[in-house]
């Protein structure tokens, strides 16, 4: 593949883990509406692969999309407790700009950066804090409907759904992944429920980068490392992606 791989949102939290581990893996163009100054892009993306611009800009979203073989769709608020206004424009508007703009230009596949939140509300009293241990069954894998714990996690949901209508409608794959906790370093500290769906920097960049390298139609997996206490299956995102976690919150347990 040589064409280019767009990463929206590539100046923040996700975009730095991915490019810190796969810097010299693609052709990256980078969107950000934000500079991104010389640490924060690989060596060898120049400033003329930078496009400072906001996703719910049509124009230059179409200018930055030309020639993109695929997108790695990150660009949003993520703030769980982000109100309507910021959710409507940077989540749901902003992600219809991205999804028009890759079926104009031809664009081969999408990996949408969705959230634990589009599902948090099945973590109810009588399931927790049980759900967040080892020793407990209980596993979200995809299939269940959007269960949102907030309205940042409806627009999560509604990014999967525009997903859908443009893997339904249009040639184009689509993968939505929903993102535990990504932490550097280490599992969040006394924190069951971020330990339970901790995602560390490398295993987040290894399964961007399956996304990008795999065949797959219309997927929702989990974004997790392989933890010891996890209720979200990443069976999905193994068998079809080829995601193969190495990093384990319980190996970070006294
Ligand atoms: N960090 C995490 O643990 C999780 C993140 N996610 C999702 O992953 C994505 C990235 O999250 P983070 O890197 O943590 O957030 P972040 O806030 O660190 O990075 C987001 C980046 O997107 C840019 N951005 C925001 N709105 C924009 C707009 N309208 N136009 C252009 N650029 C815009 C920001 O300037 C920033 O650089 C978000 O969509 C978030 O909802 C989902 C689950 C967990
Ligand atoms: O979607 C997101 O989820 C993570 C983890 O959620 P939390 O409720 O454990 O904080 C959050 O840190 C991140 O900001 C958000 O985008």
């Amino acid at each position: 593949m040589d064409e280019p791989v767009l990463l929206t949102g590539a100046g923040g939290r996700v975009g730095q883990a991915i490019l810190r581990h796969l810097g010299d893996r693609f052709e990256w163009r980078l969107l950000d509406r934000e500079p991104l100054g010389a640490e924060k892009r690989p060596d060898g993306v120049g400033e003329e692969d930078v496009y400072v611009t906001d996703i719910t800009d049509e124009e230059a979203v179409e200018a930055a999309m030309d020639g993109v073989y695929a997108v790695i769709h990150l660009a949003g608020d993520p703030r769980p407790e982000a109100p309507w206004d910021s959710v409507l424009r940077n989540n749901i508007d902003g992600t219809h700009t991205i999804f028009e703009a890759a079926v104009d230009a031809g664009v081969e596949k999408i990996a949408f950066a969705s959230s634990n939140h589009a599902v948090g509300a099945y973590e109810t009293d009588e399931r927790t804090p049980e759900m967040y241990r080892p020793e407990d069954g209980f596993r979200l894998d995809g299939t269940e409907l959007p269960h949102p714990s907030n309205l940042y996690g409806v627009s999560k949901a509604t990014g999967e759904v525009l997903g859908r209508y443009y893997y339904d409608h249009h040639d184009l794959s689509v993968v939505n992944v929903r993102i535990g906790n990504l932490t550097e370093g280490h599992p969040p500290i006394d924190y069951e429920r971020g330990q339970a769906m901790w995602l560390s920097y490398r295993d987040c960049a290894h399964l961007f980068e399956r996304c990008v390298l795999a065949d797959y139609d219309y997927e929702i997996v989990y974004g997790i490392s392989d933890n010891d206490r996890k209720y979200y299956s990443i069976e999905r995102a193994r068998e079809v992606l080829g995601y193969d976690p190495v990093d384990n919150s319980a190996e970070h347990e006294d």
